[in-house]
């Protein structure tokens, strides 16, 4: 079909909507002086965690206007939240691109999980919506679920914001380019899985493996046990993974890359204009970049583990037969910091 496009003021690009044009200066921007000029790295993982933890101020019944870039405009009360550990970094790392660009924080913290997602082989290329207004209120704390929560207050807590398990576990696809800070605070940048920079499905292969040790210090609220030195199991994904009411579909985007693409980008066009009214918003997902494709396409089994380390857990349907990488078990190597 032919879209009438309108020539942006730059010269250089075109937009079907010409509001849309104001975000290529801020996709410059970001991608060369945050995300080091196009890497699926720190900056980028933390920026798709602040996605989460802006829009996740949201409740049918406690309040919270959601994606509205509260976590940023009201950061001395919400970066204090328990759950909202470390998230201080990234925001204050956002602050001077805000200041810099006519774009509001709550438009800003989405755009740049897009654009920062975009960095990552194998993602989809997420949509984009233009036109949050301003917070005029910080979210309600514990509205942003913890890594020790049961599976019953996690569905409960997604439930309030609008969410099924089945989008719980799609959105848990993030945990694929990630690391935790603070969990561990003697191991920071330890990945949830061996391939934080790839957006593969290998989290969904290595949280159901057996945990047979902790990659730093034991007793650590939030953790368990994970299969590998240098990888580290978030509790909460522990027990998504095995219980009877999301397992099956953890289970399900084992190898599934293109599934786990179009789940995961359904479900965070919900996330990312949750309390916003989207009638009053422009798509300028055209301006989000297309991801490359990921390396490998194959899930795995890390070196030296086979399919009896699997805690196989959905009672439906059996785990795929994966094939193990070759050599001894390697241990994986930690995030640098930004
Ligand atoms: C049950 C829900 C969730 C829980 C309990 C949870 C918990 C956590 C925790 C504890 C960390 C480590 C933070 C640190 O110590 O540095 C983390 C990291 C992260 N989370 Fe989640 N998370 C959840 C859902 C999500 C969702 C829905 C997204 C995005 C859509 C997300 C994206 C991330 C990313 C990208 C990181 C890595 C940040 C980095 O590497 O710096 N999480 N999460
Ligand atoms: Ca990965
Ligand atoms: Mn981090």
């Amino acid at each position: 079909a032919l879209t009438k496009r309108v020539a942006c003021a730059d010269g250089i690009h075109t937009a079907t909507n010409e509001a849309c044009c104001a975000l290529f200066p801020v996709m410059d921007d970001i991608q060369a002086n945050l995300f080091d000029g196009g890497e699926c790295g720190e900056d980028v993982h933390e920026s798709l965690r602040l996605t989460f933890h802006d829009a996740i101020g949201f409740s049918f019944t406690e309040g919270g206007g959601g994606a509205d870039g509260s976590i940023i405009i009201f950061s001395d009360i919400e970066t204090n939240f328990h759950a909202n550990i470390g998230i201080d970094e990234i925001v204050e790392e956002q602050k001077p691109f805000i200041a810099r660009h006519n774009i509001t924080p709550g438009d800003f913290i989405q755009f740049a999980g897009a654009v920062g997602v975009s960095n990552c082989p194998g993602a989809p290329q997420l949509e984009f919506l233009l036109g949050r207004p301003p917070a005029t209120a910080p979210s309600p704390d514990l509205l942003v679920p913890e890594p020790f929560d049961t599976v019953t207050s996690i569905i409960a807590r997604f439930a309030d914001a609008g969410f099924n398990s089945s989008e719980i576990i799609a959105l848990l696809s993030s945990h694929t380019v990630a690391a935790a800070d603070h969990v561990d605070p003697t191991i920071p940048g330890t990945p949830f899985d061996s391939t934080p920079f790839t957006f593969d499905t290998q989290i969904f292969v290595e949280v159901q493996l057996r945990g047979t040790l902790f990659p730093g210090t034991g007793g650590n609220q939030g953790e368990v046990e994970s299969p590998l030195e240098g990888e580290l199991r978030l509790q909460s994904d522990s027990s998504l993974a095995r219980d009877s009411r999301t397992n099956c579909d953890w289970q399900s985007f084992v190898g599934e890359q293109v599934k786990m693409q179009t789940q995961f980008k359904a479900a965070m066009s919900k996330l990312a204009v949750l309390g916003q009214d989207v009638s009053q918003m422009v798509d300028c997902s055209e301006v989000i970049p297309v991801p490359p494709p990921p390396v490998t396409l194959e899930a795995f089994l890390p070196a030296g583990l086979d399919m009896n380390d699997i805690e196989q857990a959905c009672a439906t349907a059996a785990f795929p037969i994966l094939t193990a990488q070759p050599g001894p078990v390697t241990s994986v190597a930690p995030v640098p910091p930004s």
